[in-house]
């Protein structure tokens, strides 16, 4: 992926690590600095743009990194540039790995439930240009060494089939622990115990807590004994249930069509078995003759019914649509 800036210049490390402050890494002895507003903006520009292709990849209907989105979570991106691009021209991106640690409820092998705070497999794209030549897998590693977990230690949201193929193929997870949300845990995962590194996310808030209690963090822990309401916390929510809000469109077009009789295929279940759970958009938009006979319920403008009346065609795209409507339905308007 190219950019109008110079690429190369401003991520000096084949590797990036970026965090909610998009902070532009410190330069090369030598190069040019820009005003570092204009290196946040480049910055801002290549998460944007990463977002973007890698929604496009999974077919999802909007981005679930974006740098605004980087900014008000406390999530890390791994950035991986193409050193080979440089005398060609600017440099070039080849993807991005996002991971965050997530507060969960998983089930486990009894199928208890478990309050966790894995470290989370949020986004992860390759460039298509470059995938299976093992960019993936060098962004991966580089992540669980950083990050100081094992793959078996990680919750992944809604993996997709080649993600899925991707862990199976280089960390030879394949048992999936049956989940009731969107993220996937594999055997191993409550079997042990992990103490996140002291540059990691959790260092500071693991030091604090630490100084009082001594006994390691464990990946999975029983549910803590019921706490006030004020403090429940939305947890096992996928960083891509924003996505369900950005599809459904207001009143009365988010009406599901009605059925007669029982879809052809039930609709995937959302669950974390080992099936790539659907990634299209999680409603269907209602046809158009059932919008239109929601609207025909509501009573018309008065600006709507003075057209009517000054235009009784209307223009050639809707005398198309309503000459299609039974008699019945367009007498009353
Ligand atoms: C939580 C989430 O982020 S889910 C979304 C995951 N991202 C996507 O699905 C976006 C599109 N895919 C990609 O960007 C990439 O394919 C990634 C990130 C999944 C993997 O990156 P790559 O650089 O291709 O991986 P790498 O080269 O290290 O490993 C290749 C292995 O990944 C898996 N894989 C990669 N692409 C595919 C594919 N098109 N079909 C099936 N398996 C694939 C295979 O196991 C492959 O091994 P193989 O070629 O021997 O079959």
């Amino acid at each position: 992926m190219e950019f109008p800036f110079d690429v190369d210049a401003l991520l000096p490390e084949r590797i990036t690590v970026l965090d909610q402050h998009l902070r532009p890494p410190a330069r090369r002895p030598g190069t040019t600095t820009p005003a570092r507003v204009d290196l946040q903006q480049q910055i801002m520009t290549i998460v944007d743009e990463l977002g973007k292709a890698s929604a496009k990849a999974q077919q999802l209907p909007a981005p679930i990194t974006s740098a605004s989105r980087m900014q008000s979570n406390r999530h890390v991106m791994y950035v991986l540039k193409d050193t080979s691009a440089r005398p060609a021209g600017k440099g070039a991106i080849i993807g991005f790995l996002k991971v965050g640690y997530k507060k969960l409820f998983v089930l486990d092998d009894r199928e208890a439930h478990n309050e966790v705070e894995p470290l989370c497999i949020l986004d992860f794209y390759i460039h298509e240009s470059f995938q299976r030549h093992g960019h993936g897998r060098e962004l991966f590693q580089h992540m669980l060494q950083k990050e100081r977990v094992e793959p078996y230690q990680l919750a992944i949201d809604r993996p997709s089939q080649k993600l899925l193929k991707f862990l199976n193929k280089h960390y030879k997870l394949e048992t999936t622990v049956p989940q009731v949300n969107n993220f996937v845990i594999f055997e191993g995962f409550f079997a042990h115990q992990h103490r996140p590194p002291s540059s990691s996310l959790r260092a500071t808030r693991h030091a604090r807590a630490a100084a009082v209690d001594p006994t390691p963090t464990a990946p999975a822990r029983k549910l803590p004994p019921k706490r006030a309401e004020g403090d429940i916390k939305p947890y096992s929510s996928s960083d891509r249930e924003f996505l369900k809000v950005a599809v459904e469109p207001p009143w009365p077009l988010n009406r599901a069509p009605r059925r007669t009789t029982p879809p052809a295929h039930p609709p995937p279940r959302s669950s974390s078995l080992g099936n790539s759970p659907e990634r299209g958009p999680l409603r269907p938009f209602v046809p158009e003759q059932e919008l239109l006979r929601s609207l025909r319920l509501c009573p018309p403008h008065p600006t709507a019914r003075l057209l009517l009346t000054t235009d009784p065609g209307g223009s050639p795209a809707q005398r198309r649509r309503t000459s299609s409507l039974p008699r019945s339905d367009e007498s009353r308007y």
